[in-house]
């Protein structure tokens, strides 16, 4: 039957009715005896592109535009059951619209990990995907009980560019490597691989894309254009999400509420279709974009980027937003239809994205064909989950400073703390921001008292607490105690979601405090919690504390974690996965610069870029043992295009830089080609070289000798391409295991053609001749521990050729004056999305 205007016209007045409230539990379709039975969405022997399209075929446009937002109200007359979109999982299956915990007994907590960018820190992909599959389980037995949907909104993973983000702590870190290697390790858990027959559960990656600013001098992540040069941009911003697009084959993006040179991101065609689809290809209509939540409202007001509502319903659909979250979609687009500015084929697209992305999730499969559905809360926080989210934090605690061996703390005799700090007895602090009910907190206080005596005292109160009434009891605590460890450092208090900080400093109340208590002259040490860093040199710097620890938010199980490195049950091995800034950095460059490189009014950002001398840098951490390190001679298509050459050949087995290969740019190519399995799917991807690097635990001064964990970080530097050149980048990096005193482990390092290139002002990725090395330094970052040197020559070779924007991209629409809508101001609530209510004008 055609569909007339009035008939959309008239569904627009019953929408509100139509769309529920937070959907309370999810059924699965009756595809045996309900309406769908015979119609081939319930015919498992096909494909999910052909189901999805039968059941959007049945569908009204109604039915269809209903069916647009994070809180989808299905199809009663076709027995297709309500949807909530919205699921989070940042670190472990999250309280959120779709996620509903119980109150107590069953499915009343989830496995509640580390925030990632302590996860970061562990440089541990191995361990990330173990994380990840944990998740996904979970997230499964809540599914199967009907407490959760099968899509959830995570992972984060914008560069953390700017230590004042307030949600950098959802990142794994500074570094687009790092973040890119990461985020296939942890789709690969939450997926359940590549391209399995039935997906665990749907990832989205978020937020596509320069989306790391909160609100910031009167700039607000709602209405922010962030201005970013192509170079940046696929060399900075991008890679963590062409990882998820081309390299790991994510279900789902996010596009964000920032614009990016001019265009909102959800209505930006050339970054959803140019970029993301058919660049990268994620061509397989299975995979759908949301918008970030109320994002596409944002498109109208405050971007102004459409000249009415409908407008910006229409151009972000069109753009290849396929889902709002919230219910802009649900309200507009029946007008936007009714006016012609979309056609009922837009619509379908979307649905059939969505519904094929259900199909894959067995969503309308019989429950004993699938892998999945047997889950129960018997699988959720097992033995083996909670001994993972402490070893998450484990990994990831950084070392920062030991001197004379405080550190592992020696507590014989009886030895007592005195324990303060406003981080002391921890408990949801732990867990950063977007978590769920645990199973449990254990704080450092609960941990010491597991030890020893403690005495305790809070430290100075919040984050600016003027009075000094409650500091009596910390003296008192330390005049008692042996030895004296101070907890505290900054919480979600400072840096949040819609808060990023002005300083990255301690506050001076923490400092006093922590001054006078170096006073009294005991053994002492610091832990530096929150995600973001704070600038620690009044720490580093006072000869009265010997040890500092960074421990982000650690998690269930942090205390515990925190505890038994202090005192060499566990041995610290984590990195700084970001720069550790002095604190004067933030008066040097606004953070709605959004460059890389150093310039007039920017020192530059990131270890690769930033021109001053960090307080820590990127990589930095201690151990309790020592460590040398060798590369072994490497193989793969940069060692074979070498043996080319009559020169000498690349010889990664030198350490001291006498070996010098010289490598042709084209047989380099050659030979990746020649080596590529079906499994690289760019040539980027091609493994150009393997460097074995040998670890030795050299043992140790301290009291402890047990193994310890060393986390290898392969950083290039060289003088390839046009100048600035960075400091050095990291192209490969792992996490070797346990290594007893005495014992060597080697571990391999494969080294992308990508990982050579650069990118050029355009975005175009270029493989450049020059003078590489390959080196790794020392755990402070400072000295060379051993390098290995090659040179490309012949003519430069394009990787990767940039998609360059269109004219498009002038702004269609700006200069109402009406601002004021859009703004965020509340945490997860009642309205009709899901959502708390934005503020209106
Ligand atoms: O209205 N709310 O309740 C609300 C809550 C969270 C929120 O943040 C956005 O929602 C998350 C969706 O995954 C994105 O990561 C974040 O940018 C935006 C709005």
């Amino acid at each position: 039957m055609p569909v007339t205007v009035s008939s959309v016209l008239s569904s627009l007045s019953c929408l509100a009715a139509i769309v529920p409230a937070v959907s309370a539990g999810f059924a699965f379709p009756d595809c045996v005896s309900g309406p769908l039975a015979n119609n081939s969405v319930c015919d498992d022997s096909l494909d999910p592109l052909t189901r999805a399209k039968a059941l959007v075929s049945v569908l009204t446009i109604q039915e269809k535009i209903n069916n647009t937002g994070s809180t989808s109200p299905g199809v009663p007359r076709l027995g297709l059951p309500a949807y909530t979109w919205w699921q989070e999982a940042l670190h472990g299956v999250a309280s959120s619209p779709g996620v509903n915990f119980s109150a107590k007994g069953d499915y009343s907590y989830a496995t509640s990990f580390p925030q990632p960018v302590l996860m970061g820190a562990a440089f541990d992909d191995e361990l990330i995907k173990a994380v990840a599959t944990v998740i996904s389980t979970e997230a499964r037995a809540f599914n199967n009980d009907g407490r959760a949907g099968l899509d959830f909104w995570t992972p984060n993973i914008n560069p953390f560019r700017d230590p004042r983000w307030g949600r950098g702590q959802e990142t794994p870190g500074e570094d687009p490597f790092h973040l890119s290697s990461y985020v296939r390790a942890l789709i690969d858990g939450l997926q359940g691989g590549y391209d399995p027959k039935y997906k665990r559960v749907v990832a989205t990656c978020k937020h596509f894309v320069g989306y790391d600013m909160e609100s910031w001098n009167g700039n607000i992540r709602y209405q922010f254009d962030a201005q970013i040069n192509m170079q940046d941009m696929v060399e900075y911003y991008m890679p963590p999400f062409k990882s998820c697009a081309r390299d790991s084959n994510v279900g789902a993006f996010m596009c964000s509420y920032n614009a990016v040179n001019g265009v909102p991101t959800c209505a930006d065609p050339w970054l959803l279709d140019d970029v993301l689809r058919k660049h990268w290809g994620w061509t397989n209509e299975e995979q759908w974009v949301t918008s970030d939540c109320d994002a596409i409202q944002n498109v109208f007001l405050p971007h102004e980027w459409a000249s009415t509502r409908e407008e910006a319903a229409a151009l972000s659909l069109i753009a290849g937003t396929d889902i709002n979250c919230g219910t802009y979609y649900q309200n507009h687009l029946p007008a936007a239809y009714s006016q012609g500015l979309i056609n009922e084929s837009t619509v379908d697209q979307a649905l059939i994205r969505q519904y094929s992305s259900l199909i894959r999730l067995g969503y309308f499969d019989p429950a004993e064909k699938q892998p999945y559905r047997q889950l129960n809360f018997s699988h959720v926080n097992t033995p083996e989950a909670q001994k993972l989210a402490y070893q998450a934090a484990v990994e990831g605690i950084v070392l920062l400073k030991n001197d004379g061996g405080l550190l592992p703390l020696d507590l014989r005799n009886n030895k007592s703390i005195a324990l303060i700090g406003d981080w002391a007895n921890a408990t949801t602090q732990m867990q950063g921001n977007y978590f769920g009910q645990p199973p449990y907190l254990r704080s450092p206080l609960h941990a010491a008292q597991q030890l020893t005596t403690v005495y305790y005292a809070t430290g100075p109160g919040g984050q600016g607490d003027p009075t000094t009434d409650h500091w009596l009891p910390v003296w008192d605590a330390a005049a008692k105690a042996d030895i004296i460890i101070y907890v505290g450092g900054i919480d979600n208090s400072v840096e949040s979601e819609g808060m990023d900080r002005h300083a990255v400093a301690w506050t001076g109340a923490q400092l006093d405090v922590i001054g006078q208590l170096a006073q009294y002259g005991k053994p002492m040490a610091v832990v530096q919690m929150g995600g973001g860093q704070i600038d620690s040199s009044p720490i580093k710097h006072n000869a009265n504390i010997s040890a500092l620890l960074w421990a982000g938010y650690p998690g269930q199980d942090g205390g515990t974690a925190i505890f038994d490195i202090l005192t060499g049950r566990a041995a610290p091995a984590g990195r700084l996965p970001i720069t550790q800034y002095p604190a004067d950095f933030v008066a040097q460059v606004p953070m709605t610069d959004m460059t890389l490189r150093p310039g007039p009014n920017s020192p530059g950002r990131t270890y690769k870029w930033y021109n001053g001398t960090a307080v820590y840098p990127f990589g930095y951490g201690l151990h309790y043992a020592n460590f040398s390190v060798s590369f072994g001679p490497g193989d793969g298509p940069l060692v074979a295009a070498a043996s080319k050459n009559k020169t000498k050949n690349t010889d990664a087995s030198d350490n001291n830089n006498k070996g010098t290969g010289v490598v042709h740019i084209a047989d380099l190519i050659a030979a990746c080609n020649s080596s590529s399995s079906s499994a690289v799917s760019h040539i980027e991807n091609c493994p150009a070289l393997n460097l074995p690097v040998t670890i030795r635990n050299t043992g140790t001064n301290t009291s402890s000798s047990s193994a310890s964990d060393y986390v290898a970080l392969l950083f290039l530097t060289g003088t390839f391409g046009p100048a600035p050149h960075p400091a050095r980048s990291l192209v490969a990096y792992t996490r070797a295991h346990n290594i007893a005193p005495g014992d060597t482990q080697t571990v391999r390092l494969p080294i992308t053609l990508g990982g050579l290139a650069r990118v050029d002002e355009r975005g175009n990725t270029i493989l450049y001749p020059g003078a590489y090395s390959l080196v790794m330094l020392d755990e402070e970052q400072k000295e060379v521990l051993a390098k290995t040197e090659f040179k490309l020559v012949g003519s430069e070779a394009v990787l990767d050729r940039w998609p360059q924007p269109t004219a498009s991209r002038t702004p269609r629409h700006k200069g109402t004056g009406e601002v004021g809508e859009g703004y965020f101001i509340g945490g997860f609530g009642s309205g009709s999305s899901g959502m708390v209510k934005q503020g209106a004008r």
